[in-house]
């Protein structure tokens, strides 16, 4: 352990969460920092398509990015909500979009559909995103200007707050599909412009200090390198903070069974198929595939688990999913640790990625967990005395944002309707964590609200909760009974507006190739 101000730091692993850090690091202190990053130019990286929440927006304003700097460069499209096909029963859809729930007298609009929703779409009637990801919408006209506009009034949200003062402000329209591998190059350059080291070797060994601090990390060809504070990006390996520091991992496969994957790239003609504006999760019989639409090809994987379905099955179920097109596409298949590191920063090391922790990438939370993790770090950055105390605020905030995703992708598969092999029956009788099931008890009656859901900032907000009970289906769910009693007219009003803006919408924005192929100038 050393006392100076901490300003030198080494980053292992140059995957999304090593180049995300780097670059975000040298943007927030500039040449104060020294950021070395060392990554094997042997072990690959997950780098499979990507699905994001809209807060990642706030990763490339705070780097100065446009879109039009970065998304061309990482064949990115935009994504307006998950589809979760087939979860309820064969042939069902809902959408979980990105939009606030608007209410009336009090009540959600969900509350209001259960009491007398106009139709069976409860997604449709309470959600505008709905109509547009059904009709193939981009959420920007060809002008650039955004959809927002149309339907939201309210002032531009203030700049320079993290994802979690955002939160409950306002809801951005949309996130971000894109190619990981491709944002890491972007980013790459972005990061050793600006005065980043790169090292392309191995380490082969993490060494300690008598109080248990890493001194400094070997490599192959470069010898020793040292820092005051390293950054673990290391992937599942988890190589500085779980193998050399021996932080224990928290496994949630009790929970989350599904442990493994595999994946696919395959280029398909945008132009016939359309580029359609959302991540779809269809439901299989031991798990569910991604089908993540990208500028010129899809990205597509099954996620299963390995009890219920071996690799060899997995890959013949996602190649006839897929159909003609995968043909001689290469399968990448994968083997996840699910849950998360004890605490993720020990000493002088901090674990960002997949080597702090990962669940199943059913709602996109995976860079999520690094853009909060990086905004933390800076937040909770540590200065010559190391305070024990921002060690325990980083760790909090971070196995909390796990904690609460798990517990959202949890109800996800307590609540399907789906019960038709036996992966789907043994999700309703599994154990699932005590104060989700005493949560889902109170929703049955009282819908979620910020006063019921998992009580600390893990980027879902109430209305998430909202669009998985009532989209997966097996839940029962009561109207208040104190809409019985209340005078609808507005509601019905509101249902009336939803529809008409979604139309307007539907009719006037382009669909998202359109979109595209203007933007990029194609015939
Ligand atoms: C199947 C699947 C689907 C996913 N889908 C999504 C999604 O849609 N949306 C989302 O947000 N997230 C998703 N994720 C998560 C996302 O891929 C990861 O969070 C992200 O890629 C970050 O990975 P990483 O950088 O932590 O690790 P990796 O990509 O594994 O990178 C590890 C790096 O460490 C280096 N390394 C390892 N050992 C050494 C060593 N000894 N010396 C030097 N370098 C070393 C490697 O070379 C590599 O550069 C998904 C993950 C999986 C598994
Ligand atoms: N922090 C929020 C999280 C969020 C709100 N709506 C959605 C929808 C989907 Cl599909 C994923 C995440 C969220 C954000 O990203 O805006």
């Amino acid at each position: 352990m050393n006392t100076k101000n901490p300003d030198k730091v080494v980053i292992v692993g140059g995957g999304t969460a090593g180049w995300m850090t780097a670059s975000y690091l040298k943007k927030a202190f500039g040449d104060r920092l020294s950021v070395t990053l060392v990554e094997s130019g042997k072990i690959g990286t997950v780098g499979v398509g990507e699905a994001t929440f809209s807060d990642i927006r706030h990763f490339f304003e705070f780097l100065d990015l446009k879109e039009e700097d970065w998304m061309p460069a990482c064949n990115a499209t935009y994504k307006l909500a998950v589809r979760f096909q087939d979860w309820q029963r064969p042939g069902h859809h809902f959408y979980h979009p990105f939009e606030q729930m608007r209410s009336v007298d009090g009540f959600s609009m969900t509350d209001w559909w259960l009491q007398d929703g106009p139709t069976d779409r409860f997604d449709r009637d309470c959600f505008v995103m709905a109509s547009l990801c059904d009709a193939g919408r981009s959420p920007r006209y060809l002008n650039g200007s955004l959809l927002r506009q149309e339907f939201d009034e309210r002032a531009e949200e203030p700049a320079g707050l993290t994802m979690s003062e955002h939160q409950g402000r306002t809801q951005f329209p949309y996130a971000y599909h894109f190619e990981a591998a491709l944002l890491a190059k972007f980013l790459t350059g972005y990061s050793t412009d600006r005065g980043v080291q790169h090292i392309i070797d191995e380490v082969q060994e993490v060494k300690l200090d008598e109080h248990g601090w890493i001194s400094h990390i070997v490599t192959k060809g470069h010898g020793d390198i040292s820092g005051d504070l390293y950054i673990d990006c290391t992937g599942f390996r988890g190589v500085l903070l779980n193998q050399a520091l021996g932080v224990p991992f928290i496994s949630y496969q009790g929970t989350l069974p599904n442990d493994s994957a595999v994946a696919l790239q395959v280029p398909l003609d945008m132009k016939t198929r359309g580029i359609p504006p959302y991540t779809q999760a269809t439901a299989q019989e031991a798990g569910w595939i991604w089908t993540i639409p990208l500028f010129g090809r899809i990205g597509t994987g099954y996620v299963y688990a390995k009890d219920y379905c071996s690799p060899e099955e997995a890959e013949r179920t996602l190649r006839e999913f897929v159909g003609p097109e995968a043909a001689d596409v290469e399968a990448n298949h994968i083997r996840m640790r699910i849950g998360r590191s004890e605490q993720s920063w020990k000493n002088n090391c901090v674990a960002i990625g997949l080597s702090s922790g990962f669940v199943e990438p059913l709602e996109s939370t995976g860079i999520f967990f690094i853009h909060h993790a990086i905004e933390q770090l800076v937040k909770h950055f540590p200065g010559a005395d190391w305070h024990p105390q921002l060690r325990a605020g980083y760790n909090s905030a971070v196995s909390n944002v796990m904690d609460g995703v798990r517990e959202f992708l949890v109800l996800h598969y307590k609540g399907a309707g789906r019960n038709d092999t036996q992966y789907w029956k043994d999700t309703k009788t599994r154990a699932i964590p005590d104060a989700l099931a005493d949560r889902i008890e109170r929703w049955q009656v009282q819908l979620p609200d910020s006063e019921n859901v998992f009580p600390y900032y893990h980027g879902l907000p109430p209305y998430s909760y909202m669009a998985i009970l009532l989209g997966t289906g097996a839940i029962e769910l009561r109207p208040s009974p104190a809409l019985g009693l209340a005078d609808s007219t507005a509601a019905q009003k509101e249902f009336a507006a939803i529809r008409d803006k979604a139309q307007f919408l539907v009719d006037t924005l382009p669909s998202q190739y359109e979109y595209f192929a203007a933007m990029q100038k194609l015939p």
